[in-house]
């Protein structure tokens, strides 16, 4: 087969060819496409895509956002009906809409792309965004009729035109029998029509088992219509409790708890002694599998059928249920935790960090209670956390945000698929996620919602959350001690409320897609809870051309404060000696000798001495931080015992975390927040060094001081024994 086109050999959409296409678009607003391509010629194009796709090897796959534009907000009832022919390039009008046929099978990589046929057989090639869609279980398989909102010309770099969706409630598939749906639409013949609801199930069951979820979903949709009209219970019941099944793979976690809280109505009803219980009334039980609670009062528990059971604890779970104690056995917890299984069925807690406006941060987490250095604040499951086995190219993707210039690597584009379908399908999760901080997109691009109204699922909007709002997360933080770990986008929607500080009161950790966040000092009732975002860089204004650039904020922080009063001069005067010693202890490595060491803190005191007045009194100096945990693990190699535990002290002080030993009791008398891996190390070597020269009472209230810091960088205790010992 002839390539259609000598350049593109895929339907794959090129981030910098469309920029270019945005730059010189402008002046076609509004017109007729001056090229679109025959019906032959897109089928014949279309299937050499095909062929394309099934025998190559594909490019990583580019999820591209174009400028932003709003979901159209018109009903069915309101929308106008054009033609292909009415259509103009890139002028949406938010009240059209066209119906669609699609005439082939779909390519499916990074979007779908089918050629579809207007009611008078012009055909166009239609290309739908940001659905989580496969080939083999096609979301718009040939014949599909489908209704587009808003639908324009947009402008493809060969040259051609095609229609394109990006919001999915843009996007309606229709029925043949619907209504508007033109008569010659409507003759296919279903020649399966008389099979009964046994054998729907039985294909449905066949599709599951092949993994094409979307099909399954749709046979036990016919087999439910069967099972309905033919009054057999039993398989009324076992069609919702496969739906169910499949709702729960598809994340329609909404859809499944309305199937199960059938199932068991019916289930109750056919069963004497349920009979007269709750439990047959669906709206009882679907509304406690959306309650958030852990409670249990219809004794669903001790009652149903262990299918059924599971499928309610599943929904459960994946809507979210809330405890109001901190008690979790996180070792038992973090031993589960593996590539294979990132997702904990555990409760969250969240109640003694409450969300309240700030003074000047917009909204943030405040403690309703206080805290002890290392306790647990917070303890949430992911809203949303792609788990992907390898960095294969099976997984090998971006995000482009066309519109704002923003790019994002695999965890990122990854985590902004998940959170379209989960947004799309389950409305009850809308209104939380789409309070959360835009940056003022909505406000400036959308419109105020009346009461009641369906929540648009804008996928310009997610993806501004997503930026503002997502962590990284690596499988469990305490494998970041030893091995490197795949770092996942994930999204916690309670932690995503608190701020940041240079100089936290908390830090977060991860076991699996639990984020908990533990207090790294003490915090008083009602204090504002902070954590890093990042950490913060050494220069004063990189580090806030970093906030700037992913949170549009300037850091006020104590240390901010005092950092910007600094100067350009002496900061460069610090940064130079700071590079002299870097490139020293890279020289060095692991091999150090007392004459480069004493050299060392010569240059190191140097550095010091640019912060000898008394504004960083009892705050970090940052840029004093490395060359020290150079200089104390060198003197550790050299066992060199006071040097190793007075510059572990230094380093701590240099985290702003100052410690005292007198008459042999270890005391930290300050502590700026910076509790990690550096200033644990720290600890551990001071806790070595002071059992070396035989005061072991004070190495172990040291290493008290560590277990409780290593709780806090890594989530849980396991692990520790290894850690100090290592
Ligand atoms: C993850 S949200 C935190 C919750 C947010 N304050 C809200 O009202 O939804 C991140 C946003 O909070 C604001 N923010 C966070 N830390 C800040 C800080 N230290 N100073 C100023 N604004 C901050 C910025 O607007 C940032 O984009």
């Amino acid at each position: 087969m002839a390539r259609p086109d000598p350049i593109r050999n895929t339907y794959e959409e090129f981030p910098d060819e469309l920029k270019e296409l945005l730059k010189t678009g402008q002046n076609e607003m509004g017109r007729n496409p001056s090229t679109v391509p025959s019906r032959d010629i897109l089928l014949h194009n279309h299937e050499w895509h095909l062929k394309f796709l099934v025998e190559s090897a594909m490019p990583a796959r580019n999820f591209v956002l174009p400028p932003a534009y709003p979901p159209s907000r018109a009903s069915a009832s309101e929308a106008k009906r054009v033609g292909i022919e009415d259509l103009r390039i890139d002028l949406r009008n938010p009240n059209d809409f066209i119906l669609l046929r699609a005439i082939t099978g779909p390519y499916v990589y990074s979007s779908t792309v089918t050629i579809v046929e207007g009611e008078y057989g012009q055909a166009a090639r239609l290309t739908v965004c940001n659905l989580e869609d496969s080939i083999i279980d096609p979301i718009i398989p040939v014949g599909s009729i489908l209704a587009i909102k808003q639908p324009c010309w947009s402008r493809l770099p060969t040259g051609s035109y095609h229609l394109r969706v990006d919001h999915p409630s843009d996007l309606e598939f229709l029925n043949q029998a619907d209504g508007g749906v033109p008569k010659k639409w409507r003759n296919t013949e279903d020649v399966e029509e008389n099979k009964d609801a046994a054998t729907w199930k039985k294909d449905g069951d066949v599709m599951f088992l092949q993994k094409r979820f979307r099909k399954a979903l749709e046979l036990y949709n016919r087999a439910h219509a069967r099972a309905a009209s033919s009054l057999d219970v039993a398989a009324q019941i076992d069609n919702y409790r496969k739906r169910c099944g499949v709702d729960l793979v598809l994340l329609r976690f909404d859809a499944a708890a309305y199937d199960l809280s059938q199932a068991v109505s019916l289930y109750a009803k056919s069963n004497p002694s349920l009979f007269s219980s709750q439990l047959t009334e669906p709206s009882i039980i679907e509304a406690w599998l959306h309650n958030r609670s852990t409670d249990d009062p219809l004794n669903i528990a001790s009652i149903l059928p262990r299918p059924l059971k599971g499928l309610a604890n599943r929904i459960k779970f994946d809507l979210a249920i809330y405890q109001t104690t901190p008690k979790y056995n996180l070792e038992r917890i973090s031993s589960y935790v593996g590539p294979l299984t990132l997702h904990m069925d555990v409760a969250n807690y969240i109640s003694d960090a409450e969300i309240k406006q700030t003074q000047h941060h917009g909204r943030g987490l405040f403690a309703a209670r206080a805290f002890r250095c290392g306790d647990l604040i917070t303890a949430e499951k992911a809203f949303a956390l792609p788990a992907y086995l390898f960095n294969d190219r099976s997984t090998e993707c971006s995000l482009y945000s066309l519109g704002d210039g923003t790019a994002t690597d695999r965890a990122g584009a990854l985590l902004f698929k998940e959170l379209v379908q989960k947004l799309r399908h389950n409305p009850s999760l809308r209104e939380s996620f789409f309070d959360l901080d835009d940056g003022g997109y909505w406000k400036e691009r959308g419109w105020e919602a009346k009461e009641g109204d369906d929540i648009p699922v804008d996928v310009f909007r997610i993806e501004h959350i997503r930026r503002r709002n997502c962590f990284s997360a690596p499988l469990r933080s305490l494998d970041l001690l030893t091995i490197p770990s795949p770092v996942h986008n994930g999204f916690w929607i309670h932690s995503s409320y608190i701020n940041h500080a240079c100089l936290p009161n908390s830090a977060r950790t991860f076991i699996g897609d639990i984020l908990l966040l533990r207090a790294t000092r003490d915090i008083a009732k009602d204090e504002e809870l902070t954590s890093q975002y990042v950490a913060p860089e050494l220069m004063y204004e990189e580090r806030q051309e970093k906030f700037m650039g992913t949170w549009g904020f300037a850091c006020d922080c104590t240390l901010c404060a005092v950092d910007k009063t600094v100067g350009m001069k002496l900061e460069g005067e610090r940064m130079a000696i700071f590079e002299d010693l870097k490139s020293v202890a890279q020289r060095v490595g692991s091999k150090p000798t007392v004459r480069v060491l004493k050299r060392f803190t010569r240059r190191l005191r140097d550095l010091e001495a640019l912060f000898v007045d008394n504004t960083y009194a009892k705050l970090p100096r940052l840029c004093l931080v490395h060359p020290t945990l150079f200089l104390t693990e060198a003197w550790r190699t050299l066992k060199n015992v006071d040097k190793t535990i007075g510059s572990a002290t230094n380093l701590l002080r240099y985290f702003g975390i100052i410690t005292s030993v007198e008459e042999e009791r270890f005391k930290v008398l300050e502590n700026s927040g910076l509790v990690n891996v550096e200033t644990l190390r720290a600890l551990k070597y001071m806790a070595e060094g002071y059992d070396c020269k035989g005061r072991t009472q004070v190495a172990g209230q040291i290493r008290k001081v560590a277990s409780v810091w290593f709780r806090i960088i890594t989530g849980a205790d396991l692990g520790i024994d290894e850690f100090m010992r290592a």
